[in-house]
């Protein structure tokens, strides 16, 4: 959080619920960050931890009647998209801040072709006769490394591949050049080789055009390919953030070190071990500190107080009562 002028999108204290027949349910609780322009950053967090409620608050897609911002603002070049009204987000959504999901084919329709499919994104937010869409359809295909562009217009989405079809919904979220991508676990059905691929063709079109991303995911490996910082996510609060190599040599929050440790490519020493229980129930978050049921760590006073997310130096920011021991006993073992 260190150049505050900079950043296209500021999201302070955002609050969501779902009313449930079982009463409300808090996904997202308090959470801020920021992100600017040219700059990814991860957003990562177990099943349930309100990754997905994030993105969809900050594009006002909650389920209607059910999901409602209770508190906070979302802040986008210094417009609060929680207030601003229903007209404004259709204008926003697509044209300057576009998302893509895991499901490529739900999010494509089977009876248009691929091109009309794009061409009806461009010209939702551009006044552009149809031949001049199709034009930029194929041009948007080709950036985003689709074999025989100008064939692929006329095809159906059932005759592309998973990972083919991942490129035309991302090549129909770029087509307005939005300043700001939310990727929600966009690649999570891909294979490996496609997943690499496509996680490539965002960082690349991302140094082209400066656009921002919100990479919304479970998966540190995809972080640590693509974030420039990242942002730990547990029980709707954020719990650490930090640039994204620190955050993997350094973690801090015993959350950050179990999933760490959790992964070969990252346990370096450690016995690789799942992180013990599951993710709260958010109708019945924990008292204190939401994780100190499951932390190796936890003392006494960790069930009573829920710590602030408190700066750690270097534009950390840590959610851990005893984070500076628990820190000075890391950098021993790493020194050892
Ligand atoms: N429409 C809904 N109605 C009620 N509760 C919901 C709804 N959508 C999400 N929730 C609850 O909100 C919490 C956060 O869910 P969310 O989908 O944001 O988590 P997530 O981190 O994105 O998980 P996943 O990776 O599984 O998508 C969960 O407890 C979930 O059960």
């Amino acid at each position: 959080m260190n150049d505050r002028r900079d950043a296209i999108l500021r999201v302070e204290e955002l609050h969501t619920q779902f009313l449930t027949s079982h009463g409300p349910v808090h996904a997202v609780n308090g959470v801020s960050f920021e992100i600017r322009p040219g700059e990814t950053l991860g957003l990562l967090g177990e099943s349930g931890s309100g990754k997905s409620t994030i993105g969809l608050s900050m594009l006002r897609l909650l389920p209607p009647g059910r999901g409602r911002i209770s508190g906070g603002r979302v802040l986008f070049g210094g417009e609060d998209l929680v207030t601003a009204s229903e007209k404004r987000m259709r204008r926003l959504r697509g044209r300057d801040i576009a998302m893509i999901f895991q499901e490529s084919l739900s999010a494509l329709n089977p009876v248009y072709t691929i091109g009309e499919q794009i061409a009806e994104v461009i010209r939702q937010h551009e006044r552009l006769d149809r031949r001049a869409a199709m034009k930029r359809a194929a041009e948007m295909l080709e950036m985003v490394g689709m074999p025989d562009p100008g064939r692929r217009l006329g095809e159906y989405p059932h005759e592309l591949s998973g990972g083919m079809r991942q490129r035309v919904v991302i090549a129909a979220a770029l087509a307005c050049q939005p300043k700001l991508l939310i990727g929600d676990e966009p690649t999570t059905a891909l294979d490996v080789t496609v997943q690499a691929q496509i996680l490539d063709l965002i960082a690349d079109i991302q140094h082209r055009t400066g656009m921002a991303v919100l990479f919304i995911t479970h998966d540190l490996g995809v972080v640590a390919e693509i974030a420039h910082r990242a942002i730990v996510l547990y029980a709707g609060r954020v719990v650490e953030e930090a640039d994204t190599q620190s955050l993997l040599a350094r973690p801090r929050m015993p959350y950050t070190q179990g999933l760490l440790r959790s992964l070969p490519q990252f346990a370096k020493g450690h016995r690789l071990a799942a992180i013990p229980g599951a993710v709260p129930n958010p109708r019945s978050l924990p008292t204190g500190c939401a994780f100190h049921p499951r932390c190796q760590e936890a003392k006494a006073d960790c069930a009573q107080t829920l710590p602030a997310l408190t700066e750690a130096g270097d534009g950390r920011r840590v959610r851990c009562l005893h984070w500076h021991n628990i820190a000075q006993d890391m950098d021993l073992r790493v020194r050892a």
